[in-house]
């Protein structure tokens, strides 16, 4: 048998009909499902008179729409459209007999991380979800991607999904990371070196020693960002930790069905000699802190940089870089610690995880945000944040003068009641920067938690490792 790579192998496993053009049926183990993308594909199921081929494998969770503060339940905080697309996702969930995490229940949050955290997502699966961030799942090993409202719609009525192979990309970070770099460094710095459209027409394998070293929650943010490069999806082989991870989960396997099941995951990597349409090598020594000065994920730079010169860009990027610039109000030249912020979001299905709030909390410990800065926590799950209580995070950020709120997506996107004002600028641990993105005219630079954490101490962009 001719040598293959982890994305070959999951995919062969899924296949069910294939025909002349290359055009395949795939299997279809996990579907995710949320508020925004999912209503008219249950009316359409309902206009059809159909029902959904396997509830068993259909999860849903509103996450998008749904309001953070702690008087949620009060659903007059939502606007009209939010409480429309929640209330049809109750009733869809309802009326289809599909698993459901509504509002009140603690398990609810931004649905790539309940999947994971309920066990839902397992190596060697085929994930889908009418969601980008889909990508996320695929530190498990999963094929996971983003699919449209139509093809959600697919899926349900059938579990499978009309899709064409990508190519195989091969993205390798070498050696050890420095101190203060996490996997947001690293998914932005590759995003940086391949561009926005780098990735197009690939699944990208993350492998190499500093990837194998991220605990899962690293390599989920890593996987996350995986679109942001243009990627079809990411992954990464799963291992030791990967097993570790998903053992004793709600809907993981168990007895004899999780040694079958590990049997299998163990047969779940690249083999020697696979074919790679492309290949990118990074040393993990190279990777620093980073943030994002303008509008575009790849507009990324060591914090230590300063904002580009457009004449240092080619092509259209020019143009680009210069309207970035000016939209972000920044000047080239300007050194990236000198960037003041009036507000600090830490959460989304980036960083919105239990090591994330641990990052943030341990550069926040005995510090106080600053004077008339906005600071809010927003945990990925419900679950996420009962840990967090648990282990005193909680105390930490509330003593420091963040607000602590509830799970849901809450800043990462201006579809919920917070949201950035107009001109206001925003240290957050999310993953799009683009242009409102996170309210009108709000401007948005990307970091991880720890480098979150240390904008809202000191009041403006911040080498984490000053505070570290
Ligand atoms: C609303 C949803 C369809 C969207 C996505 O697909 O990613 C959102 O989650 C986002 O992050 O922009
Ligand atoms: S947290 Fe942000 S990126 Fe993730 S699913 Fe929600 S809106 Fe999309």
């Amino acid at each position: 048998m001719s040598p293959k790579t982890l994305y070959d192998k999951i995919w062969d496993a899924h296949v069910a009909d294939e025909s002349a053009d290359g055009t395949c049926l795939l299997y279809i183990d996990r579907h995710l499902v949320h508020e925004v993308t999912s209503p008219q594909a249950f009316e359409g199921l309902r206009m059809a008179g159909r029902t959904v081929r396997a509830p068993d494998k259909t999860i849903a969770v509103p996450d998008h729409n749904v309001p953070t503060t702690l008087d949620r339940a009060n659903a007059e905080t939502m606007t009209e459209d939010s409480r429309i697309q929640v209330e049809a996702l109750d009733t869809n969930a309802k009326e289809f007999g599909i698993h459901y995490y509504p509002v009140s229940d603690v398990r609810q949050g931004i649905v790539h991380i309940v999947g994971p955290e309920q066990g839902w997502t397992l190596p060697g699966m085929t994930v889908v979800c009418g969601d980008s961030h889909t990508a996320t799942h695929g530190a498990f090993g999963a094929l996971a991607h983003g699919i449209g409202t139509s093809e959600v719609e697919h899926v349900l009525a059938t579990q499978t999904l009309i899709q064409k192979k990508s190519k195989n990309f091969k993205v390798e970070i070498t050696g050890k990371l420095n101190p203060g770099v996490t996997a947001k460094d690293i998914t932005m710095h590759i995003i940086g070196e391949t561009g926005t459209a780098g990735g197009t027409g690939y699944v990208i394998e993350y492998c190499g020693e500093a990837i194998r070293d991220l605990s899962m929650e690293g390599r989920m943010t890593v996987c996350n960002m995986a679109i942001e490069g243009g990627a079809r999806a990411g992954l990464i082989a799963p291992d030791e930790k990967t097993y570790a991870y998903c053992k004793g989960r709600p809907n993981a396997p168990t007895g004899a069905e999780w040694g079958e099941a590990q049997a299998w995951w163990e047969t779940l990597y690249s083999d020697e000699g696979a074919h790679w349409d492309l290949e990118l090598t990074i040393k993990g020594e190279d990777i620093a802190p980073s943030v994002t000065w303008g509008t575009s994920p790849e507009d990324v730079l060591p914090i230590t940089a300063t904002v580009p010169d457009p004449a240092s860009f080619k092509g259209g990027k020019v143009d680009a870089a210069a309207r970035s610039i000016e939209y972000m109000g920044l000047t080239a030249g300007q050194k990236l610690t000198d960037i003041e912020i009036d507000t600090v979001f830490i959460g989304s299905c980036t960083n919105g995880r239990i090591e994330d709030l641990r990052a943030a909390a341990e550069i926040l410990k005995g510090k106080k945000v600053k004077d008339g800065m906005r600071a809010m926590v927003v945990p990925g799950s419900g679950l996420v944040r009962a840990q967090a209580e648990e282990e005193g995070l909680a105390d930490i950020f509330k003593d420091a003068g963040f607000e602590w709120r509830m799970a849901g997506c809450s800043m990462c996107l201006a579809m919920n009641p917070d949201q950035l004002a107009e001109g206001e600028r925003c240290a957050s641990t999310s993953n799009r920067n683009f242009e409102g993105r996170q309210g009108y005219k709000g401007r948005t630079h990307l970091v991880s938690p720890g480098m979150a954490a240390a904008a809202a101490v000191t009041g403006h962009l911040t080498d984490v490792r000053e505070l570290m």
